[in-house]
């Protein structure tokens, strides 16, 4: 699987305390619900007080939220409970977007972006927060894609503060967003698939993901490089979802990246597994960690431009062109 550590809320005590989340396919809704409620505002708060303590600027400035989560579904949004938690403006304009994997994270880049571009002064905050429990579940012979994500998926949450036209001084910008694209895979749409039931989210992955991805990556990527100078693929910078070792390999070889090109994916993957959503942000704050920590002449490792590639449910591939900012 190639990955060491995943951090979640489902541990020993929870099960024992809610052991229908354990079994196979015992009605255990109304206990995941409970539990994916409970965290996922959790962790997006805490995702979200760190981004905006590292923007900087007051809350009271933030006039947009995107939210993307494939964990949880309530009416009012979880959006409207973390903006209060936040306390954030009851003004403030809010996007959900639930079910969408784990492309969400680069999706809730695109929607903040156009909503920047459109309306003077907006300051939107992206968050995605995701957690297992609504999957989680025992084990079954006749269900080995669930054994595939249960040795995959971890708990996580990212933020991040989105705006155009920086104020000088106050706001210190880490990438810009230059273009954002979305294609569907041919012929994919069995490939991922999850739904809500008495048992919890029931989802299949299909073993021929990471082929499927590699058959439509290059016309994908061709896209999104003719918005990047044409671009070599090797001279930009990379943040592709790591969805799985097996899909990051085909990525790798169909596109001839040189092996330190998905290293951050490979890092996260590494430490975290695959929080669906969250995980791209989770490799971009990699990239400009690593980048400033290595002297680097840009935010994207000395490179002028990178990808930031979103993969899940559709198939669907969801890309950003980011334009790196100068390192001094
Ligand atoms: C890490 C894997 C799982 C194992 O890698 P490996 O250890 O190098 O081994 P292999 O790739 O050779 O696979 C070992 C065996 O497992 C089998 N296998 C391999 N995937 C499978 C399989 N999905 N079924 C059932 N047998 C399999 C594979 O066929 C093979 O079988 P065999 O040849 O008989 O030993 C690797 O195959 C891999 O990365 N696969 C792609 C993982 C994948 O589909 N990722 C999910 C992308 S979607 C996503 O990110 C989020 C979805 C999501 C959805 C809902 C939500 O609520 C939230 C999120």
């Amino acid at each position: 699987m190639q990955i060491d550590k995943r951090h979640m809320v489902v541990r020993r005590e929870l099960l024992e305390e809610n052991p229908s989340i354990a079994s196979y396919m015992d009605n255990s809704m109304n206990a995941r619900h409970q539990v994916v409620m409970e965290w996922v505002p959790k962790l997006a708060k805490e995702a979200a007080e760190n981004a905006i303590k590292e923007w900087g600027r007051s809350v009271s400035e933030i006039t947009h939220i995107v939210m993307a989560t494939t964990s949880v579904v309530n009416m009012p949004g979880v959006d409207l409970l973390v903006a209060k938690s936040l306390g954030l403006s009851p003004k403030v304009r809010r996007v959900m977007l639930y079910q969408t994997g784990c492309w969400g994270g680069a999706a809730a880049l695109r929607v903040a972006k156009d909503l920047a571009e459109n309306n003077k002064g907006a300051r939107v905050l992206i968050i995605c927060s995701e957690c297992t429990a609504i999957f989680f579940r025992g084990p079954s012979e006749e269900y080995l894609d669930g054994l595939v994500g249960q040795g995959l998926f971890g708990d996580g949450a990212a933020a991040v503060v989105v705006g155009s036209d920086p104020i000088p001084e106050v706001e210190h910008p880490l990438f810009e967003i230059q273009w954002s694209g979305e294609m569907v895979v041919p012929d994919s749409e069995t490939a991922i698939d999850g739904h809500l039931m008495e048992a919890g989210m029931y989802y299949h992955l299909r073993p021929e993901i990471p082929k499927l991805v590699s058959k439509s990556i290059e016309e994908f990527v061709g896209d999104a490089r003719a918005q990047a100078e044409n671009k070599e693929c090797n001279e930009l910078f990379w943040a592709v979802h790591p969805g799985g070792a097996a899909i990051l390999n085909q990525i790798e070889n169909q596109l001839a990246l040189v092996p330190e090109k998905l290293a951050a994916s490979r890092e996260i993957l590494r430490n975290y597994g695959n929080m669906a959503s969250a995980c791209v942000l989770f490799v971009l704050d990699q990239i400009r960690n690593k980048s400033i920590k290595a002297g680097a002449s840009t935010t994207g490792e000395g490179k002028e431009f990178g990808l930031l590639i979103g993969i899940g449910p559709g198939l669907t591939m969801e890309c950003c062109v980011l334009k790196s900012v100068a390192l001094n």
